[in-house]
């Protein structure tokens, strides 16, 4: 299986891009993983949220392929404890999935065919965090869960 981030702007707070590499640099050593970015839209100013959101909507789906499980990052979505969400990606891949793909939302979040679109809706905490911050989130997570099918000593309960 390979599990894939697709995230909508550059990473644009240095100190954010320094950890976001270290740890997909040692997730990188459990699975095939990738970050792709879908560039900003232009000229947002002219647009109302939900234009905005239709727009990197239509990118995000484009970006897909006909295999991919969809896993839409949300603050309304279901939560997982760290054990929980190793033995998640512990089942998806026995199911043989191809690319697990994770989204993180523009900074108004999904339009309704993305969500229309999605296998699952998963949340980090049922507070908001910036559509930069939950990047590195996501990534410690998906580190962590390897660790622990591993039996690594990096997670402690
Ligand atoms: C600033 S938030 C968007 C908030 C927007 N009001 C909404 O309804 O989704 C930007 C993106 O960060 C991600 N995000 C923020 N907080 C999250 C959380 N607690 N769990 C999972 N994803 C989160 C989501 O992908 C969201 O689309």
């Amino acid at each position: 299986m390979k599990i894939k981030l697709l995230v909508i702007g550059k990473t644009d707070h240095k100190s954010l891009l320094q950890l976001i590499e270290e740890y997909k640099n040692r997730l990188k050593h459990y699975i095939k993983f990738e970050i792709e970015t879908i560039p900003d839209i232009k000229n947002v100013k002219n647009l109302s949220e939900i234009q905005q959101k239709e727009k990197e909507g239509t990118l995000i789906l484009s970006k897909l392929q006909n295999t991919d499980q969809l896993v839409l990052l949300d603050d309304k979505g279901k939560h997982y404890s760290s054990v929980e969400f190793s033995e998640y990606l512990q089942k998806k891949m026995n199911a043989g999935i191809k690319q697990l793909v994770f989204v993180i939302g523009g900074p108004y979040g999904f339009s309704d065919d993305v969500y229309k679109k999605a296998n699952e809706k998963m949340s980090l905490s049922k507070m908001t965090f910036s559509h930069q911050m939950i990047r590195l989130f996501i990534i410690e997570q998906l580190y962590r869960g390897f660790t622990i099918l591993k039996n690594e000593p990096y997670h402690h309960d």
